[in-house]
């Protein structure tokens, strides 16, 4: 099975190039799914609206008959009581109508910004990776409120508008076919010109809406990296940077007001030229003897009692392009790739936390079988037929210089991404058969980066483990060192720690993340190690917990320091997305060239104290071991993607260490 929900996709992934325009009738489709489950609503409101209005057609003959009755004896009590009602009647009719409305607009926003929330969250990390947080967080925002109008008072004004102008004209026809037809030839003309100037609207209120996505991913950059913009002194440069999109934006605003006054005063024109079109050959016909004088003064006021129903169809038209720029993006983010992530056994609330589990329990096992792996089709390859074979529990530490494809390992068993060719086992299935909530819920994840959320400590803890006990909590906080940061906090574990934990030292965030991790009670703990971000008595300590976690936990750790290596039962030693060597510290030490000089260097480099390691073999070129247990594992280097995109399938061994 896959988790994967691919859709068709036409238009280019949000925010990597410029978004296109819907093909019309998809305009359309868009828009109709979302004004159809209101579409009861709004026929409500339109005809409560009119209503409202319908009454006011009563006033003046109230009026009058209160007049009439001024200079008799009749009592004009009665009828000042019928005006008032009247009055009030109609403009509460009115309201509601005019409420029932909005409340619609309200909710077709809600529906559109539900339906992308739900949809953003669970995107493939690769389509993250190629998008802009910001501008997408803007479709969500801005763009969805576009849709207000156009599935509402557009639908309003296009059929009150739609009605009045066929009644006016079929009473124009009625009196002189001739000069309706001079009429209509001048609204065509004028129509056919404002027409062309509609898509304009589109194009501009689109381009006005990409600035403002321009303007949250500038602005979620520089909050993203606040400390970095500050000391940086970049300030100025990101603000003009900001402004820039922002000045962007009102061009485009700006245009497309341009675009819909000239739409606007169009519907004048259109009259004035007909007016004076039907006043011209309406004389001639009056002259003529074809028509009579009242049928022309008649003709000429139904003309300009054309005006109110033609601005509305103009409005309704102006407001559907607005609202087509508004579905194209909104569509866009629609269509980006999502994960499925149903929930089964251990990935309900209850299977997290080990209840009605249908994965089994104990440590899990991991197995990576000639994986090869590139994060997009024009990328090189990363990993190059990886193969190791992790049996739980225990402590597996992966070495091996930057960019040798370690914390890619990681991505893979999570199943971020989806190998490009080979397999990634977990407890002997291929991740893609577990369905992805149970795959994820085996799983204690802490990233190198060690991210901690906005919010207080406590929901940080249980971001993982929502259902976690209080005893549960103390009891990691002791293991993570944490206890002792909790108790001088003075409002303990609801202190709110700041966006992206601003408030905790490095130290701190790197033992929240590893807590939370631990509350979930994984079965397998992937620990990307920071590289310098504990004290060496904290460091030890967590070594400790992490050994301790080991014992009846598989922990695989991306490991930067020599007492982890020293402490790990074994170790793989990734060079280049190869597996070159496993073993244990000793083995390695003088069976590989390469992770000797890891060890001599980069690992002494960052070793808490006085260590007992064995004296490391450096080479400035490794070779492949020649003894011990270290293993040359791995197929041949994928052949180049730009000259041949298909990886190697050749069989390689799948070590067991
Ligand atoms: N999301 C990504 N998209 C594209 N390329 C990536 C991505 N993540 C990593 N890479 C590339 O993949 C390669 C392996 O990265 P990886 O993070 O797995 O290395 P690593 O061995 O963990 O390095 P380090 O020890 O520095 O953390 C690197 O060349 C990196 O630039």
């Amino acid at each position: 099975m896959t988790d994967a929900a691919p859709t068709p996709r036409t238009t280019s992934p949000a925010g990597t190039e410029k978004p296109e325009r819907l093909p019309a009738k998809e305009t359309w489709r868009a828009l109709y799914r979302h004004f159809r489950p209101h579409r009861g609503a709004v026929a409500l409101g339109a005809f409560l609206t009119l209503i409202g209005s319908a009454t006011g057609l009563a006033q003046p003959l109230a009026a009058k008959s209160l007049v009439d009755r001024l200079g008799g004896d009749d009592s004009i009590a009665g009828i000042l009581i019928l005006l008032t009602a009247l009055v009030v009647l109609g403009t509460a009719i009115e309201s509601v109508g005019a409420y029932i409305l909005e409340r619609t607009a309200e909710s077709v926003v809600l529906a559109a910004r539900r339906t992308l929330i739900g949809r953003l969250l669970r995107l493939r990390l690769g389509e993250v990776e190629r998008t802009q947080p910001g501008d997408l967080m803007s479709r969500v925002t801005s763009d969805t409120t576009l849709l207000r109008a156009v599935t509402t008072q557009s639908v309003v004004s296009a059929a009150s508008g739609g009605l009045t102008f066929v009644a006016t004209i079929v009473m124009m026809g009625l009196m002189d076919p001739v000069l309706l037809g001079v009429t209509l030839g001048v609204i065509v003309l004028i129509g056919g010109a404002v027409s062309l100037v509609m898509p304009k609207i589109a194009r501009a209120t689109q381009r006005a809406q990409e600035a403002v996505g321009t303007i949250s991913t500038a602005l979620e950059r520089a909050f993203g990296a606040f400390r970095t913009l500050k000391a940086s002194g970049a300030e100025q440069r990101e603000s003009a940077a900001v402004e820039a999109a922002a000045q962007e934006a009102w061009r485009h605003g700006v245009r497309s007001a341009k675009w819909q006054s000239v739409a606007w005063s169009s519907v004048g024109l259109a009259v004035q030229v007909s007016f004076l079109a039907v006043l011209g050959i309406g004389g001639a016909r009056v002259a003529s003897g074809a028509i009579s004088v009242s049928t022309l003064v008649a003709f000429l006021l139904f003309l300009f009692y054309l005006i109110d129903p033609v601005s509305r169809l103009v409005e309704a038209a102006s407001q559907y392009q607005v609202g087509s720029a508004a579905i194209a993006r909104i569509v866009q983010a629609e269509r980006l790739e999502t994960e499925r992530t149903e929930r089964t056994g251990r990935g309900t609330a209850e299977g997290a936390r080990g209840a009605a589990s249908t994965a089994p329990d104990g440590a899990a096992s991991v197995a990576f079988d000639d994986v090869t792996f590139r994060y997009r089709d024009d990328l090189p390859y990363v990993h190059h037929g990886v193969t190791f074979d992790v049996p739980g529990p225990g402590m597996t530490a992966f070495v091996g210089p930057s960019g040798a494809g370690k914390t890619t390992v990681f991505g893979l068993i999570e199943r971020f991404y989806e190998v490009t060719g080979g397999r990634v086992l977990v407890d002997g299935k291929d991740v893609r058969e577990w369905p992805l909530a149970d795959l994820r819920a085996t799983i204690g994840y802490v990233e190198q980066d060690a991210p901690v959320l906005a919010g207080t400590l406590r929901e940080n803890l249980l971001f993982a483990a929502p259902h976690a006990t209080d005893s549960e909590i103390r009891e990691v906080l002791v293991r993570a060192r944490l206890d002792a940061v909790v108790e001088r906090l003075p409002e303990g574990l609801d202190t709110v720690v700041g966006h992206r934990g601003s408030k905790l030292s490095g130290g701190e965030r790197q033992r929240v993340a590893i807590a939370r991790a631990l509350l979930r009670k994984p079965r397998l703990l992937l620990l990307d190690e920071a590289t310098s971000q504990l004290d060496a008595v904290n460091e030890l300590a967590l070594r400790d917990v992490v050994a301790e976690v080991s014992r009846e936990v598989t922990v695989l750790v991306v490991a930067h320091r020599l007492s982890t290596v020293t402490l790990a039962d074994r170790i793989v030693v990734m060079d280049a997305g190869r597996v070159r060597a496993v073993g244990t510290h000793a083995e390695l030490v003088t069976a590989d060239p390469l992770y000797g000089e890891l060890a001599a260097t980069q690992f002494l480099a960052t070793a808490p104290g006085p260590t007992t390691s064995t004296a490391p073999v450096p080479s400035a070129s490794p070779e492949p071991p020649t003894g011990g247990v270290a293993v040359q594992t791995g197929s041949p280097t994928p052949p180049d993607p730009q000259t041949s995109p298909a990886p190697p399938t050749s069989p390689t061994s799948v070590e067991s260490i």
